[in-house]
């Protein structure tokens, strides 16, 4: 809807009005027709200011329209409609301005922006352009660079850069619609002639063809595989070498690709399923809504290796006071110097102070005494957290919150060891914690609501996106990727290389494969927790057990390059060559080659020609298998939860939506064919053998997924 107003006898306001963001709807975008014809048709009107309900402008088109049969009026004619007007139209901007938002604000003659205001053009981030005269507008009025540099990367600007850059008139502290009202008076009756955008010829930089090119490699470098970043710079490209309406039809010819791809499709399910995963709730009955969470103003990190020290800046940056405790002085010098230097870092980007007053350092455990909240990352070994949850319970003040940064142990099994075992929740962050997105929140059997809210809130207050999951090993992420390095193993022993598994996955979109990034991470944090529970062999082990664990298939080939000291980039060698310990430019090993040659010849190994489809289908719907028995066991609330914490944790491509939404775009039926013939070809491999909701979903005709919810039955899905 849109209201309409008459105010200082003679401008027109017409307001915005669809809560929570007044998106435009088709109610808004009638609204917005409606009210415009009436301020052109009274003779006393002479000028008109568009403003939006609630102290937010609008953001943008209403995306859950867009999976809809889309009707009411076209937005870029109703948008024409306002720049060719013979009254000057004044947007005055709160809040934000954002997508097809800020295409109407680029649409009036005048834009008036609060001072805290926020504007931007993030249709890529959807998946999509700036439909609506965004791309042939914008360069006309901040210039080439500038717009694509908007536009393919989607950021949002403050009220003071979009002033510098050009996108508004003018910003203000005070009221914005008594301003634009003012500035609508100043100008009525004035020309239009320069303030009519799309009139305006576009300014080339002399090197228009190199700025392209330069614009076109990097958005193929930044998200591989996505279509969205080429398009707009496809787009921009045309507002710089043809007229503008011919502009505008490849604007349009762009945005129609878009719009019906998959990849528009699964960003936009990305989009709500973020927000999804805020409305948690545990089958214990706690909830997002009725689980109060407890203020924190003091935590306490235990342990400050790599995971104490990211975690300790995420809290100290977000104002909380931090108690950082470690025993080994060499590591509590070397912590200290640290966090300084990350803290410092931090504030130079964000132009803040470094809040380095807000940690103190001690290497007793002693001095958590009087913290609302413990997060202990010490190494990961059971034993020792077990000691520590027992110290942790007898010296904190009542009611303290004791929280593991464990990446997978059983969280039930330390609350056991504290006195109030219903404060306890996992809180495991990825590394680098003060820079990953994620937050698992792992709730055990007696974690109290107040405990699992207090968590999520903690979460938000530092940044992160926080799901809560249940308690199983490796919980969901870290539980999901077994079964994923499990069968990139098993394609080496059957002929693959290192760099084949990569580069299919790196094709597919993962930001690295899964042998770079177990040099990345190290491959010895793999290798202690495979000791711990007794999967590694003492020794090397020949004939036909070396292959076997439990009864099931086991590769060794981890273990092995252990046992060579080949940690990955730590030690310059893993699964791939560096140039020196801590390099990172991974190069094939010939001497991996061989080794590979000879385990498969020790072993009675035949090496086949693998194809990219086998290793893309059994990577990723093993991956995906787990997804299911995840949510049978009711571990994920829903697939969204899933799909975020893959995403944001594991570098799958945002464009496929995460492993359960893709799942669905590939068809169930088929994930649950491809399963049965891999299951039948390798059926000492339990992990392809397809779980039964799985065979469930597709009994039930392979329902969208915003409906699996109905066959799972036992958790809810909020979407
Ligand atoms: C040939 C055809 C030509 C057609 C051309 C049209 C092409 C276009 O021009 C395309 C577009 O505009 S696409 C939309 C561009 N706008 C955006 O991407 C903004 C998305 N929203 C945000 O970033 C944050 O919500 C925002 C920053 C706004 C607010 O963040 P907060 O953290 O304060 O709040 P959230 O929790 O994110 O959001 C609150 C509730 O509002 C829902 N929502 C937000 N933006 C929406 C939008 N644009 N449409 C529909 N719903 C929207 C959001 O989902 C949430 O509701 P719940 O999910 O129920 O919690
Ligand atoms: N490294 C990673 O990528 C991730 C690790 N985690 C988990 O975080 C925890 C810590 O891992 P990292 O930081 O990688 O280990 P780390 O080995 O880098 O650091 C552990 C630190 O704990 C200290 N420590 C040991 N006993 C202590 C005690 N009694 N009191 C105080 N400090 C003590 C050690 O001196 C060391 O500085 C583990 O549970 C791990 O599974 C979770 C997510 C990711």
């Amino acid at each position: 809807m849109a209201l309409y107003t008459r105010v200082s006898g003679s401008v027109g306001v017409i307001t915005l009005q669809n809560p929570p963001v007044n998106a435009l709807s088709a109610a808004v975008r009638q609204g917005i027709v409606d009210m415009m014809d009436r301020a052109l048709s009274e003779p006393e009107v002479k000028s008109v200011v568009i403003c939006g309900q609630n102290g937010k402008f609008c953001g943008g088109a209403d995306i859950k329209e867009f999976g809809t049969n889309m009707s009411g009026p076209a937005l870029i004619p109703l948008i024409d409609r306002i720049e060719s007007a013979a009254k000057p139209v004044v947007a005055a901007i709160e809040g934000i301005a954002l997508g097809g938002g800020l295409e109407l604000a680029l649409g009036c003659h005048y834009r008036i922006a609060h001072s805290k205001a926020k504007l931007g053009l993030p249709e890529v981030s959807l998946g999509l352009l700036p439909g609506a005269g965004g791309t042939q507008r914008l360069p006309r009025l901040i210039s080439i660079p500038a717009a694509l540099e908007l536009i393919t990367t989607g950021r949002h600007v403050t009220a003071a850069e979009a002033l510098q850059l050009g996108i508004v008139d003018k910003v203000t502290d005070r009221n914005t619609l008594d301003e634009a009202v003012k500035f609508a008076l100043s100008v009525a009756g004035k020309s239009l002639d320069l303030h009519r955008i799309s009139t305006n010829p576009c300014p080339h930089p002399p090197d228009v063809d190199a700025v392209f090119e330069t614009a076109m490699q990097r958005v193929r470098q930044r998200a591989r595989g996505a279509l969205a970043p080429v398009a707009c710079v496809q787009a921009v490209r045309a507002a710089a070498t043809l007229p503008y309406a011919h502009g505008m039809e490849r604007e349009r010819e762009l945005f129609k690709g878009l719009f019906t791809s998959g990849q528009a499709r699964a960003l936009q399910y990305y989009f709500f399923a973020q927000r999804a995963v805020g409305r948690w709730s545990t089958p214990g009955g706690a909830r997002w809504d009725t689980s109060k969470p407890r203020p924190v103003r003091r935590a306490a990190v235990i342990g400050l290796g790599t995971m104490g020290r990211g975690i300790t800046v995420a809290l100290a940056q977000a104002g909380l006071s931090v108690v950082a405790v470690e025993t080994n002085e060499k590591q509590l010098t070397e912590a200290k110097q640290g966090v300084s230097d990350m803290l410092e870092r931090g504030a130079r980007r964000r132009g803040v102070p470094p809040a380095l007053d807000k940690v103190i350092y001690s290497h007793k455990i002693q001095a958590v005494a009087d913290v609302d909240l413990v997060i202990e990352a010490v190494f990961e070994d059971m034993e020792l957290k077990k000691a520590i949850f027992q110290q942790l319970s007898a010296l904190c003040k009542p009611g303290t919150f004791l929280c593991t940064n464990t990446s997978g142990l059983d969280i039930d099994e330390l609350a056991a060891q504290t006195q109030n075992p219903e404060l306890v929740v996992g809180m495991h962050f990825f590394a680098p914690a003060h820079v990953m997105k994620l937050l698992e929140v792992v709730y055990g059997q007696k974690s109290s609501p107040q405990a699992v809210a207090t968590a999520m809130q903690i979460g938000s207050k530092i940044g992160k996106v926080s799901v809560a999951v249940g308690n199983c090993r490796g919980f969901v992420g870290n539980r999901i990727l077994k079964p994923y390095l499990e069968q990139a193993f098993f394609l080496l022993e059957e002929g693959a290389t290192p760099e084949l598994v990569d580069k299919v996955l790196e094709e597919f979109g993962f930001a690295m494969g899964v042998f770079r990034m177990s040099d990345l991470s190290g491959l010895d944090v793999g290798w202690r927790v495979r000791k711990a529970i007794g999967l590694v062999a003492p020794e090397a082990l020949t004939g036909p057990y070396a292959r076997v664990r439990e009864g099931h298939r086991y590769s060794p080939l981890g273990d092995l390059l252990c046992e060579q000291v080949r940690f990955g980039q730590k030690t310059g060698r893993g699964w791939y060559q560096y140039d020196k310990p801590g390099g990172r430019v991974a190069k094939p090993d010939p001497w991996l080659h061989r080794f590979l040659e000879e385990y498969r010849a020790q072993h009675g190994l035949v090496a086949r020609r693998i194809d990219h489809q086998e290793v893309l289908d059994r990577c990723l719907y093993a991956l995906i298998n787990e997804g299911f028995r995840i949510l049978e066991d009711g571990i994920a609330a829903g697939p969204e939860d899933i799909d975020v914490i893959y995403v944001l944790g594991y570098g799958w491509p945002q464009h496929r939506g995460g492993p359960m939404f893709y799942a669905g775009m590939v068809g169930l039926n088929k994930v649950l064919e491809r399963l049965e013939h891999y299951h039948q070809v390798h059926p000492d491999v339990p992990n392809l053998q397809p779980c039964s909701l799985l065979r469930k979903l597709v009994a039930s005709g392979s329902p969208p997924i915003n409906k699996w919810r109905e066959v799972i039955k036992k958790p809810h899905s909020q979407l």
